[in-house]
């Protein structure tokens, strides 16, 4: 068999143009989304990220503010600037690029951000509450994955999903998804045994683990739907964490690496930010862009 390419680009390229729709309307009554990104140290991945993030919050008529801090920044700078986005009126999304310098306490950096500005969906609130099927802010790149997948599949119910990674970023709010969609989910991580044999019974796999090219074709049930959520700067430049050429052999669909996740990722994030600006001005939820 050989895989259907998801194609990432061109759906977040769609997304986007119905979130500049909106935005259009939204500034027709006078309101204007703006989006805050705090990158804190210098980490060359975060800078190509930041860069097209910045051009795509623009493209889209949105205003993008960029805040470039010192790794040696202390904590304390960090959290007044934060205290000021929360308060700025013309913020409707913060985000604050992980990793942080390692002298930072993360979690107090994150908690920082008001609930209702968390475009990440990184809060303890907005996690607390995706977990307990409250109205949350959604982490952008678990909920790219979901447009993908119900894209793909229709529904999901009754589907088995295996998530390979518990990040708090990627791998768990992934899987709170895909249970809300009454997907039967395992998640797998590096303690895991026989991971072959739980991905030979997944009809969903999401990878996210952070190993280049890890997941091997032989793993993956005929017909299986591939979410590759894996960045990895190799010598042949960016790829995923699942061996594209052999899991396409036996996947009924698969997203490439580049064009996949990536893209959706940025999308959801201004998706996000559409969404933060309309309850912030007591309008409904933007159609086709929450869970
Ligand atoms: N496309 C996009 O938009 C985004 C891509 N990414 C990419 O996704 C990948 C994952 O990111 P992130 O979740 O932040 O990574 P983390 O490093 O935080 O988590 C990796 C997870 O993979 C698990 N793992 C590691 N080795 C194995 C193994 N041998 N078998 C099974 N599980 C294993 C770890 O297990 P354990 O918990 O036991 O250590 C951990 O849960 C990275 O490549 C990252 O660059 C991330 C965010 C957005
Ligand atoms: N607070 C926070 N939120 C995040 O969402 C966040 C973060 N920190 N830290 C880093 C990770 C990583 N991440 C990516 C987003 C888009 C692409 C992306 O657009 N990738 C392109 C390729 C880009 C390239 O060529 O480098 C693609 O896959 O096609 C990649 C990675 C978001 N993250």
């Amino acid at each position: 068999m050989t895989a259907t390419l998801i194609d990432g680009k061109a759906f977040a390229a769609g997304l986007r143009t119905r979130i500049g729709t909106a935005v259009a309307a939204l500034k027709t009554q006078g309101i204007t989304p703006g989006l805050a990104v705090v990158l804190v140290g210098e980490d060359p991945a975060s800078e190509v990220y930041i860069r097209s993030k910045g051009r795509m919050t623009r493209e889209v008529g949105m205003n993008s503010f960029e805040h470039r801090l010192p790794a040696d920044t202390p904590q304390a700078d960090l959290l007044a600037l934060i205290d000021r986005l929360n308060a700025d009126p013309a913020v409707n999304g913060i985000l604050v690029q992980l990793p942080l310098p390692r002298h930072m306490d993360e979690a107090a950096v994150i908690n920082a951000i008001d609930p209702a500005k968390d475009v990440d969906g990184f809060h303890i609130l907005n996690v607390g509450r995706l977990a307990t099927g409250q109205k949350a802010m959604v982490p952008c790149t678990p909920l790219g994955c979901l447009m993908l997948l119900r894209d793909q599949l229709g529904s999901l119910s009754g589907k088995n999903a295996l998530v390979i990674g518990r990040s708090n970023i990627v791998g768990k709010p992934m899987a709170q998804l895909l249970l809300r969609d009454s997907a039967t989910v395992t998640v797998a991580h590096s303690r895991t045994a026989n991971l072959r044999d739980l991905c030979r019974q997944a009809d969903i796999v999401v990878a996210a683990v952070g190993r280049a090219r890890f997941v091997q074709g032989d793993w993956i049930k005929p017909g299986a739907v591939v979410i590759d959520v894996g960045i990895n700067r190799t010598d042949d430049g960016l790829v995923g964490d699942v061996d594209f050429v052999s899991a396409s052999q036996f996947a009924g669909a698969i997203t490439p690496v580049p064009g996949g996740v990536g893209p959706m990722t940025i999308a959801c994030l201004l998706a996000n930010t559409l969404t933060a600006t309309a309850r912030a001005n007591g309008l409904p939820d933007p159609q086709g862009l929450t869970p």
